[in-house]
């Protein structure tokens, strides 16, 4: 009999939709630097953006409907649409019920994590969030010269503000050092939860083999399934609004990724907002299926 996989190696979907975020990122930058247009339009790089009155598309401004309304409240689309489908899909428990039934618990908690890595990351890390902290520790600091040439401040320590949002909020200009890509982060880490949260809805409606490995306290390595609780394919692949609405999120959250890459930021802050969402999703996600206690405080979706 051929040698399991091991529990960290994603399925065979998994690779694929892996592989789209580089995939998006690469395609969006080389855009970025064959089409002629954005090549001709100025560009900002201390705000890494184009000017609003020169931008070369739509999209590359950042009034865009679809970063004031959609991106920038991510996780509010991200978490709403979660809930609906948590509490509306029958392998979670009974339609019409907001009864805690053990699935939806594990599902609340394994969104908790991710959600709490968000807030880390993006709002709040025991003070600054850590893309914050990361801008300041590189070297990065708020830039008041323009207000303090105008004499409208005194010009002392302009590292107390020491948040992007503080920053901006008095004027001055986030300048210096490496600003991790928070759209891209939102993006990744919110898409990705869902595609993670949705598979098993997919695999189970079109009946394909998608066998996900995990390692058992006695050392053997076994296929998810030992693990399920009963539910029938029917039922778990059922495509309710939920789960629809959840992948139109996602698809969303794509489209607006491939903008990111292709009007915004460096390659390495796409980069590292890439990989900062990549080690959360592996923690919920992958490493419950080598680490039985975890397994068994938040599951695996669809088990
Ligand atoms: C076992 C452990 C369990 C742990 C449980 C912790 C649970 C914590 C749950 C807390 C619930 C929070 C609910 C959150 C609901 C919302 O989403 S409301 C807020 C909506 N806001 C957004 O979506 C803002 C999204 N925007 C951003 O993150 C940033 O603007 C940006 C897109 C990253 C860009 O940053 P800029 O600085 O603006 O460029
Ligand atoms: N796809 C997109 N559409 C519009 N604006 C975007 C964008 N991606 C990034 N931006 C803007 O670029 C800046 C840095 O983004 P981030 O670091 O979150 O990736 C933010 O500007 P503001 O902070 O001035 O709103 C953000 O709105």
């Amino acid at each position: 009999m051929a040698a399991r996989r091991s529990p960290f190696m994603p399925t065979y979907l998994e690779a694929i939709l892996l592989s789209i975020y580089p995939t998006t990122l690469v395609v969006g930058s080389l855009f970025a630097v064959l089409d002629p247009v954005a090549r001709a339009a100025p560009y900002n790089t201390t705000t890494q953006s184009h000017y609003a009155n020169t931008a070369p598309s739509y999209f590359a401004k950042k009034s865009n409907v679809f970063n004031i309304f959609f991106v920038k409240q991510g996780w509010a689309w991200v978490t709403f649409s979660y809930l609906f489908f948590l509490f509306t899909h029958p392998s979670a428990g009974p339609v019409g019920s907001l009864a805690a039934t053990p699935k939806r618990i594990r599902g609340l908690l394994r969104y908790g994590i991710v959600t709490l890595w968000w807030i880390f990351v993006t709002q709040w890390f025991f003070g600054p969030p850590i893309i914050d902290r990361g801008f300041l520790l590189t070297g990065g600091q708020c830039d008041l010269l323009e207000l303090a040439d105008e004499g409208k401040l005194e010009m002392d320590n302009t590292r107390q503000f020491v948040t992007g949002v503080a920053c901006k909020a008095i004027g001055g200009k986030w300048k210096g050092g490496h600003d991790i890509s928070g759209h891209v982060f939102l993006l990744v880490l919110g898409s990705m939860f869902i595609f993670e949260e949705v598979l098993h809805v997919v695999t189970n409606s079109t009946r394909s083999k998608e066998e996900r490995t995990i390692l058992m306290s006695d050392g053997a390595v076994k296929s998810a399934e030992v693990e399920a609780e009963r539910v029938t394919p029917e039922v778990s692949g059922q495509w309710t609004l939920g789960a629809k609405i959840m992948l139109g999120v996602a698809a969303l959250s794509l489209y607006m990724l491939l903008m990111t890459a292709a009007y915004f930021h460096t390659w390495f802050e796409k980069l590292t907002g890439l990989l900062v969402a990549m080690s959360g999703i592996f923690v919920v996600y992958f490493l419950p299926r080598a680490v039985p206690a975890l397994r068994q405080l938040i599951g695996m979706p669809g088990v």
